[in-house]
């Protein structure tokens, strides 16, 4: 499947053409993909997932949410999979889990992952597993992710990112399924965080110089 290329020379949206919280008007650089284009973006990755999914697997996968991050991305991708479920003559049923990870202060990454909490992962063995991310950057998340879900011996494990950095930092991990490609920018909203600030912005925006400060930790 085609992945949306966001050049770096993309200069994104001016905060005054969407509606932006007022408590973030200054810590933004500019809108980077408004929600309503994540939205039909999300729309095309679902079809893909099905048509990739329902001629191996009838019965039945599990997607993994990776908290906090992919809340969003998980939801509304579950929203549109669903659609399709009740209107196409094939269907797959689905069950959910969630695991919780977290890595990062500030805007970088700690190297070390941390499990905080999430389902028992017991429930993964023999089973189709679909993990649902917001953003691989250093890719480190995934890879330590992967290694967790190895122990319980799924059947197979697909991974769907909304967003896949450039960056120098990546170890070149790329997942099945990827939303948009996006430049080495810090970008926070649709549940992507900095310091858990901007998970309450609808639309994937820039932080900027003043946002890094005001929240820094
Ligand atoms: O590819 P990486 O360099 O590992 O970065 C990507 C991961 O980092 C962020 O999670 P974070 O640690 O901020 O926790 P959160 O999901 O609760 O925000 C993001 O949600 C991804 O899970
Ligand atoms: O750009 C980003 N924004 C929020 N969280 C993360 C990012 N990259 N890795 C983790
Ligand atoms: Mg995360
Ligand atoms: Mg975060």
């Amino acid at each position: 499947p085609a992945t949306d290329l966001i050049k770096d020379d993309y200069a994104g949206y001016p905060l005054n053409m969407f509606c932006v919280p007022k408590h973030y008007e200054a810590d933004l650089t500019d809108i980077m993909i408004p929600a309503g284009l994540i939205n039909d973006r999300i729309e095309r990755i679902a079809r893909d997932i099905v048509q990739d999914i329902i001629p191996q697997e009838n019965r039945g996968i599990v997607v993994l949410c990776v908290l906090k991050g992919g809340y969003k991305f998980f939801a509304d991708l579950l929203d549109k999979i669903k659609q399709l479920n009740r209107n196409s003559e094939e269907s797959i049923p689905i069950s959910i889990d969630f695991i919780r990870l977290q890595s990062y202060k500030n805007d970088k990454s700690q190297g070390s992952i941390q499990v905080i909490g999430g389902d028992r992962l017991e429930n993964l063995k023999g089973k189709c597993v679909l993990v649902v991310e917001d953003i691989i950057d250093t890719g480190g998340t995934m890879i330590k992710l992967k290694e967790l879900l190895a122990k319980h011996e799924p059947k197979c494990v697909k991974v769907a990112s909304l967003l896949v950095k450039r960056s120098a930092r990546n170890c070149g991990y790329k997942p099945d399924f990827t939303g948009f490609e996006i430049p080495d920018e810090f970008v926070v909203g649709y549940a992507l965080d900095y310091n858990e600030h901007f998970r309450d912005l609808s639309h994937i925006c820039v932080i900027n110089e003043n946002g890094k400060k005001k929240y820094a930790v």
